[in-house]
């Protein structure tokens, strides 16, 4: 990439500026620079004040890739049901041709990229809770923030109208740039969180219910899995700290992918061990992660445990019924698929999963979001078969999913990104979170397991919001 200066910036901005004002028409004009890294926890912060309903950041697990967004040029949001997967890709293809312009280079995950994420299930009942975060909803943030290994981009995308003049943007860049990654203050981790003064389980019983209920039309009807979940809800004494709570996740789950996505005083936010789907040029990457034990607390127990998972039943048919789904969707998209024999272990800080990691090179005319369809929701989030399934959970659950255990993440210009599940997430708003956690259900579920199952699936959100003593491992 070329070395970007600020004054090659204001004389690009200048050029861009004059063809606006002739052409009559408002653009979008992208503009990259390579920056000294940062924390990117510092960058969130840092846009506070002025997009604290506009805010969105993602982390990878080894915490080599982080993309934080503040404030959001364009939107496509859409309440679709059937082709929303669609919708948003030919709106985003539209837009990109159509309105914007790019300077110089643009390195993959810089730029105009999108970022935001589907709903689970767009048939289930509504709650208004969830009003900002539609079926399909994507957004384009006004400033980016990229680390990419040890280097770190800066990029404006900046929306100019025919009516613009070209004083108005001098020296815009540097003074923006200045603004958004300066180093000042303490680490906001040693701050005080809120406290929650009240915690309340919505409908344990209920769940057994729905476990036990689950377990007999399985064993009754044409079903293999589903996945039920339940929710936690947390009332606090002041304001949440939003930048805070990130930071505690980003610290206490470094297996985990960390995301949120800010709207309008929500914030959908969680740290999930899951990957969806990755493409990275012709390269996909895809993760089944299904069955479930606990954290020991001695490493020999440790051990013992994730011994027993990975020779249990019940655990290796939840984790196999993804596996089969996965792999046939690669048949179907891919070439070249790379696929363990068996699953291995993937542990977080408070429970280990069976994980089998599958790779592929896709086959021509595949697109990273018609991939997405073809994925969502796997056996992992839904169950099996998924049409069943997901009748099934439209029944037993009384409530929205949401964004929960959907797809989030991102997608550049050339059509590489990644998606991963919402799980391990909560929903917050002012002084409220709700945190949601499920259990893929299948002939041998017992009631009492698959609730305690979601009970340490709460964990990751609960210890960020400084609800459960910390365990270390
Ligand atoms: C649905 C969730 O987890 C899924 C992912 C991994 C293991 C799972 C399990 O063992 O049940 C679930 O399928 C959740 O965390 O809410
Ligand atoms: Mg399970």
């Amino acid at each position: 990439m070329i070395a970007v200066t600020d004054q090659f910036i204001q004389k690009q901005l200048k050029e861009v500026i004059e063809c606006v004002n002739i052409d009559g028409k408002t653009k979008l004009v992208s503009l990259v620079k390579k920056v000294k890294p940062i924390d990117p926890l510092i960058f969130y912060r840092n846009g506070t004040k002025e997009f604290s309903h506009q805010r969105f950041f993602w982390q990878d697990p080894d915490r080599t890739f982080s993309l934080v967004g503040l404030g959001y040029t364009h939107i496509i949001s859409t309440e679709r049901h059937q082709d929303r997967f669609h919708y948003i890709e030919k709106e985003w293809k539209r837009f990109i041709d159509r309105d914007v312009i790019c300077m110089g280079d643009i390195p993959s995950g810089t730029g105009p990229l999108l970022f935001g994420g589907f709903s689970f299930d767009p048939k289930q009942d509504k709650d208004t809770r969830w009003n900002e975060f539609s079926s399909g909803k994507f957004v384009v943030p006004a400033y980016l923030y990229t680390v990419k290994g040890g280097e770190a981009f800066f990029t404006a995308n900046l929306l100019i109208h025919p009516t613009d003049e070209t004083q108005k943007y001098n020296h815009f860049f540097e003074e923006k740039e200045k603004q958004l990654f300066q180093l000042n203050g303490t680490p906001r981790v040693q701050e005080e969180l809120s406290h929650i003064i009240s915690k309340h389980e919505v409908e344990p019983d209920l769940f057994k219910q729905s476990v036990q209920e689950a377990t007999n039309r399985i064993k009754r009807e044409q079903i293999e899995k589903v996945v039920l979940a339940r929710q936690l809800d947390l009332f606090f004494n002041e304001p949440l700290k939003k930048d805070v709570i990130l930071e505690r996740l980003t610290k206490e789950q470094p297996t985990s992918y960390v995301y949120t996505f800010d709207s309008k005083g929500y914030s959908f936010i969680g740290a999930s061990p899951e990957r969806l789907i990755k493409r990275s040029e012709n390269n996909v990457f895809s993760t089944c992660l299904a069955g479930s034990i606990r954290r020991g607390y001695t490493l020999r127990e440790d051990e013992e445990l994730g011994q027993q998972l990975l020779a249990d039943e019940k655990n290796l048919i939840e984790h196999d019924v993804v596996v089969h789904m996965i792999k046939e969707a690669m048949i179907e998209n891919c070439t070249d698929i790379q696929l363990p024999k068996g699953p291995s272990l993937y542990k977080t800080k408070h429970i280990q999963h069976l994980y089998t990691p599958v790779k592929g090179v896709i086959r021509d005319g595949v697109t990273l979001f018609s991939f997405l369809e073809k994925l969502h929701p796997t056996p992992a989030l839904g169950g099996f078969p998924q049409k069943k399934a997901l009748e099934v959970i439209r029944e037993l659950e009384n409530f929205e999913r949401g964004w929960y255990a959907a797809p989030i993440g991102w997608m550049d210009m050339k059509g590489n990104g990644e998606f991963i599940v919402g799980i391990r997430s909560g929903l917050l708003s002012e002084q409220e979170a709700t945190l949601f956690a499920g259990c893929g259900i299948v002939a041998d579920s017992d009631p009492e397991s698959e609730y305690e199952e979601t009970k340490i699936k709460f964990n990751p959100m609960l210890s960020a919001l400084g609800g459960v003593d910390h365990v270390t491992h």
